[in-house]
């Protein structure tokens, strides 16, 4: 169900279904996927990161979907194993060329060692290949009751700096420092996203969420670069405001629907932080919670949530986040049909019977079980 709106000069459409669904929505126009199929089997071929922890299993119950439901792809998997040349972190060279030439994928959970070892493999992906732009919407999901049931908010993380440019170094014994680098041009990139995103599914309004009252050069500079793109005549229609960060958390907590018309874009910690509370808002779990890598030619899809050492090969993983992510996919490359099918099945299952639903969600189903429950209703 849509609405029309006229807001200022220009005509938007405003979802009013407030339940998850990413059902066909508009792409923006930068980071289009431009693949194409193959000649003779009319499949496209993905590259697939399995992952670490529950990786594999949540990656098996994505793979039995897709061919239950016929989606005309090849999978292309990926050995991501960390290779270390003159202390950088980098991954093998097929994984990198399968990625360059099927210019999309979809990755499961890489875990990172803390304080010694490789340096995360999700930032070098997200490096590697220039995925400036993270996208986590967080929805409320129809028959799972939660604190609210209308949460709908959208988020888009800086992916490539900030507090994770990896620049860190011990000053003195006793002193370290970790350098938040924030660049000019990052930052346009995904606030430029951002307002292209807004404008592609109909949101009025982009909020810089920020501190530059404390860090001021860095998240000022990112304010500005917002506050500039806004006056591109492309722009004009979206309502540009920005929120410190401690204030939107309280905002957020306490009535996540006063953001259900807004797209949120920030640096890349508080990205990462803002995304996991609306995951628990709207799902009470992170199982739920799909997300989006793009950059200008590749994009990667991916879950929030991390690789669950706690939960991996006990078959108590749940799916769904990776399943959303790949519904994204279908959605990026035009697989619209797919997409719609393969959603609309996961979410029937939730909501159908808390026997469906993983131990996250409070059910008692197993991996293996909620795949054959969703497979059935496809
Ligand atoms: N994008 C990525 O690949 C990410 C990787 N990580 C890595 O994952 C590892 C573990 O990180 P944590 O902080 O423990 O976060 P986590 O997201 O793996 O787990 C947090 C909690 O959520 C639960 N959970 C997560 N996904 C679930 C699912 N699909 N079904 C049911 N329950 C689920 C876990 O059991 C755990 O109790 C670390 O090595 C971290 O570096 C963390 C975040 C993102
Ligand atoms: O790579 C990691 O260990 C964590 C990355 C992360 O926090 C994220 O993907 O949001």
């Amino acid at each position: 169900m849509l609405r029309q709106a006229m807001l200022g000069r220009a005509r938007y459409t405003i979802p009013t279904k407030r339940f998850l669904s990413m059902q066909a929505p508009r792409q923006p126009s930068i980071g289009r996927f431009t693949g194409k199929p193959d000649h003779a089997t009319g499949k496209y071929t993905v590259s697939f990161i399995e992952g670490d922890g529950i990786g594999p299993e949540i990656s098996r119950s994505v793979k039995d979907i897709f061919q239950a439901a016929s989606v005309p792809i090849t999978w292309e998997t990926c050995d991501v194993s960390p290779i270390l040349v003159d202390g950088l972190t980098t991954i093998p060279d097929e994984a990198v060329k399968s990625i360059n030439k099927n210019l999309v994928g979809l990755k499961g959970p890489l875990a990172t060692p803390i304080g010694k070892g490789h340096r995360s493999l999700n930032l070098t992906l997200r490096k590697t290949f220039n995925l400036f732009a993270n996208v986590r919407p967080a929805k409320s999901v129809r028959g799972f009751k939660t604190t609210y049931d209308n949460v709908d908010l959208v988020l888009i993380r800086e992916n490539t700096e900030g507090e994770y440019s990896g620049i860190e170094h011990v000053v003195t014994p006793g002193v370290v420092q970790s350098i938040k680098l924030i660049t000019r041009d990052a930052s346009e990139r995904v606030i430029r996203y951002a307002f292209e995103y807004a404008k592609a599914i109909g949101r009025p309004k982009v909020i810089v969420v920020h501190k530059s009252t404390i860090q001021r050069l860095s998240d000022g500079l990112f304010v500005n670069v917002a506050k500039e793109l806004q006056k591109e005549k492309n722009f004009q229609n979206i309502e540009l405001d920005t929120e410190l960060i401690d204030n939107t958390v309280l905002n957020v907590v306490m009535n996540p629907s006063k953001y259900s018309d807004a797209v949120f874009v920030c640096p890349n910690l508080y990205g990462d932080i803002l995304s996991d509370l609306n995951s628990g808002l709207s799902a009470g779990s992170l199982g739920l919670t799909p997300s989006a890598n793009i950059g200008d030619k590749i994009s990667i899809f991916e879950a929030v949530h991390g690789s669950a050492p706690d939960i991996a090969g006990q078959n108590k993983a749940n799916p769904t986040a990776l399943l959303l992510s790949s519904v994204m996919m279908l959605h990026h490359m035009g697989l619209n049909e797919y997409g719609d099918k393969i959603e609309n099945a996961v979410l029937k299952t939730i909501a159908a019977s808390s026997k469906n639903r993983t131990g996250d969600l409070g059910g008692t189903a197993t991996t293996t079980s909620f795949t054959e429950a969703v497979i059935d209703n496809l």
